[in-house]
């Protein structure tokens, strides 16, 4: 058999459809597990080895940088090590090389500076620092976004790329535009400016467009649900020279909505190519029936969506399994239970499995079991929770108090900063030597003394003597939130914007209130710290490979594992209350979609596990996800024991959320309103799909955001008795202007955006952009930017 006939081996039609249809605007729907993956790769070998066209004439671009190396191996081995695989890359891969090689072209040097999320957290420490900001006015979270959020217009570009100038008044704006010049200054782009930037370069350089469409012969594009508007533009843009276009993806993985994904675009490929092709892969090969059928029926219940029913030949296999605990301990336990009985009956590996969830702080619940069952176990993408920052410094506090010793002293002593930094940290070690003892002692005796004489030093000591002896007087969850509050931590925190973080912190601390109220004896901290430290020192010198795999959901987009435990399946984590404040109706789809991908990663078994307990971050009782409620009992088993009770309130509970999310809303921008607190008041703004109203009122001159459901506003019907009217603020402003997120309900020209490029009527002959085609690319970037 030669290569090109190995190449269409053991595809079934739709595959070799997809692999062999090499030319012109291709589209391929394909479910979960049907062999996209497989497809996309055999296919970018067909067109070098069959077609006989260099890898560097063909951009494949997926969605993360992991899928880039994977297929970036998998091609390897079917055409060769020697060719140059460097455009099978990310979006944002591919607009790296484009500005290495023609970003002189807005006089940037080919070295410009990369910026991550970390370089961005020190550029606006500088800033805050220039402008005596404290982050109890703006968080960094805050200021992110708003960045992302302003990058997501072309005006910025002005300010760097054009020399405009602008003045402002508003805080978050001023940080903004330090930001902006800070970034000028060091030619360093973000990860929003490189995409920003290669469209500048190709709308306002033809001749460097036409490079690029004429260098790349073949196009495809993996997990285009998941590619943004500006995202496809430049591949549109790329595609019309050559209009060899191949796009693959599955609507009902679309998972990153929330941050600008397009599923559209995969949707209605067709009519903006009407001479396109679409191929409907729908065979999964991954899954049993029970899994795929379950997967099915959950996915049905979302309205936006194109209805593929997916369908397998694989043989029936074991039942799929649902698991309720008493509390998140059970839950845990269970889990781990159930690998180790697997792995010594059906003579599995750790690595066979995986536990996925919705949010990092379920993992919590799950690491202590495994250790506690000696189950290894790597975090995929992410660090054990014991490993955690965050964690670490609350419990290198709580060690210090206890123990004293100088690794939790190191950890804590200048964490939040207070001025204590190396040379201080030196003095201190010399005098422990000299005395013979540890590092806290040492300072502790001598603080008089003039080398470490200094006022945080005073501060840091007398809070640790302080719970020294107050520690008996405490539980310990109650020690611990003392402790954040007053060495600090809360605020360092806080400030850091990330709320993953905060997050952990009260895992830790909904875990040591379980404990505390499962013994009957409450524990004392070198108990609980004797208990912490099986979690904390984890010998982790086992065979590296054969671990249990822990991960989020995201995470384990395009994986597959012949067991899959999705943990944590508790209404307000999946689906995310935070999600459903912030996109209603829309987030419910996304959830579900969620739901679906982390089902479809399972070969041979699926369980999904929830608990009773304490939601923390809703403030509520933790009932099962509303998605368990949606699948029929015939399609589970159960195990655990949920009580009626509790499925009573859950779904009472899902029905007062439901009667919230209905409320229309009563007011429109511009009525004069009064408000039972702050009487009156001027709608400036209405955010539907958040179902809040952004009320600008007229005592106070502040804007706040204010539900639909408030009952105490009442609309004034005649503005004109309104005292002061004209005070309450200009002409009314559109939410996006406010909003930080995406809001659903500003109206986008959908219709335009998608209408197809002007096309060259001869395939390969007019190859000059012409300079209307350049106006209505601007106009079409303009009303997508705007
Ligand atoms: N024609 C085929 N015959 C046998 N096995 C196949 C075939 N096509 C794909 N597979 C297998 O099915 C599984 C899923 O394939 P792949 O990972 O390419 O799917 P996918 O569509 O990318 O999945 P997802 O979108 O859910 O991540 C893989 O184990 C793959 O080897």
């Amino acid at each position: 058999m030669n290569g090109i006939e190995r190449l269409k081996e053991n595809l079934n039609p739709q595959q070799l459809e997809a692999v062999t249809e090499t030319e012109g605007y291709v589209r391929v729907i394909a479910g979960a597990g049907s062999g996209k993956t497989k497809a996309l790769t055999q296919r970018y070998a067909y067109i070098v080895e069959a077609l006989g066209i260099n890898t560097s004439n063909i951009l494949c671009v997926t969605f993360t940088n992991k899928a880039a190396q994977e297929m970036r191996k998998r091609v390897k081995r079917l055409v060769g090590v020697n060719s140059d695989l460097s455009y099978i890359t990310t979006y944002h891969g591919f607009c790296v090389r484009v500005l290495r090689e023609d970003i002189n072209k807005i006089a940037y040097p080919k070295n410009f500076i990369i910026m991550d999320v970390e370089d961005q957290k020190t550029v606006l420490r500088q800033v805050y620092i220039e402008l005596g900001l404290t982050s109890k006015i703006l968080t960094f979270k805050q200021v992110l976004r708003y960045i992302s959020k302003q990058k997501s217009s072309q005006e910025y570009l002005q300010y760097i790329l054009e020399s405009k100038k602008k003045e402002t008044d508003n805080e978050i704006e001023k940080v903004f535009i330090r930001y902006l010049e800070k970034q000028q200054r060091n030619f360093a782009l973000d990860f929003d400016d490189l995409l920003n930037f290669a469209l500048y370069i190709f709308l306002n350089n033809l001749d460097v467009l036409e490079k690029w469409q004429k260098r790349l012969h073949y196009i495809q594009v993996d997990e285009t649900q998941d590619s943004s508007q500006k995202q496809f533009m430049l591949i549109e843009m790329l595609s019309q020279y050559h209009k060899n276009l191949f796009v693959v993806g599955d609507p009902d993985q679309t998972i990153y909505e929330w941050r600008g994904a397009k599923p559209e675009i995969l949707v209605d490929f067709d009519t903006q190519f009407p001479d396109s092709k679409t191929i409907i892969m729908n065979q999964n090969y991954r899954s049993t029936p029970n899994i795929l059928s379950l997967g099915n029926h959950i996915i049905k219940n979302n309205k936006i969506r194109v209805d593929k029913d997916m369908f397998t030949q694989n043989a029936e296999g074991v039942d799929v399994v649902h698991f309720h605990g008493q509390n998140d301990y059970e839950e845990g336990l269970w889990v781990a239970n159930e690998i180790k009985r697997l792995v010594a009956e059906e003579n599995d590996t750790y690595s066979d499995f995986a536990i996925l969830y919705r949010a990092n702080h379920v993992s919590r619940s799950i690491e202590q079991s495994l250790i506690r069952e000696n189950i290894p176990y790597s975090v995929f993408g992410g660090i054990r929770f014991f490993e955690r920052k965050e964690i670490k410094d609350v419990l290198a506090y709580l060690r210090l108090i206890e123990f004293e010793d100088d690794f939790s002293f190191l950890r804590v002593v200048n964490t939040p900063s207070r001025g204590l930094g190396k040379k201080f940290i030196e003095n201190v070690a010399k005098i422990a030597e000299k005395e013979d003892t540890s590092l806290y002692t040492a300072l502790k005796d001598n603080l008089s003394q003039k080398e470490i004489n200094r006022k945080g030093a005073i501060a840091f000591v007398d809070l640790i003597e302080k719970y020294k002896k107050a520690k008996t007087a405490y539980i310990i969850s109650d020690l611990v939130k003392a402790i954040m509050d007053e060495s600090g931590l809360t605020a360092y925190y806080r400030s850091d914007g990330d709320t993953d973080r905060l997050d952990n912190i009260k895992e830790l601390q909904n875990s040591i209130i379980l404990l505390e109220t499962q013994d009957d004896e409450p524990i004392n901290l070198m108990e609980y710290l004797q208990e912490i430290a099986l979690y904390t020192d984890m010998d982790i010198d086992d065979d590296r490979n054969d671990r249990v795999k822990l991960m989020t959901i995201h995470t384990s987009k395009g994986l597959e594992f012949p067991y899959v435990f999705l943990c944590g399946f508790t209404e307000g984590v999946l689906p995310s209350a935070m999600s459903i404040k912030e996109r209603r109706a829309k987030a419910i789809e996304e959830e579900r979609r969620l739901t679906y991908v982390a089902i479809t990663r399972a070969e041979k078994a699926f369980y999904m596990t929830e608990s009773e307990g304490y939601n923390f971050s809703s403030g509520t009782s933790k009932y099962p996800s509303r998605f368990l409620f949606e699948i029929s009992d015939n399609y589970y088993v159960s195990k655990g024991e949920l009580s009626q009770e509790i499925i009573k309130a859950a779904k009472e509970q899902l029905r007062l959320d439901a009667t919230r999310q209905l409320i229309q809303k009563k007011f429109e921008v511009g009525d004069i309103v009064n408000h039972q607190i702050w009487n009156q008041g001027k709608v400036i703004a209405v955010n539907e799909a958040k179902g809040e109203y952004q009320i600008e009122f007229l005592e106070t001159g502040k804007i706040k955001p204010i539900t639909f459901e408030f009952k105490g506003l009442t609309k004034i019907e005649d503005p004109s008795e309104a005292t002061g009217e004209e005070r309450l603020g200009p002409e009314p402003i559109a939410a996006s202007e406010i909003e930080e997120k995406d809001t659903g309900n500003v109206a986008k020209p959908e219709q335009d955006t998608q209408s197809p490029l002007p096309h060259e009527n001869n395939k390969g002959s007019s190859t000059k952009p012409k300079e209307n085609d350049k106006n209505n690319l601007w106009s079409r970037l303009k009303e997508l930017w705007s």
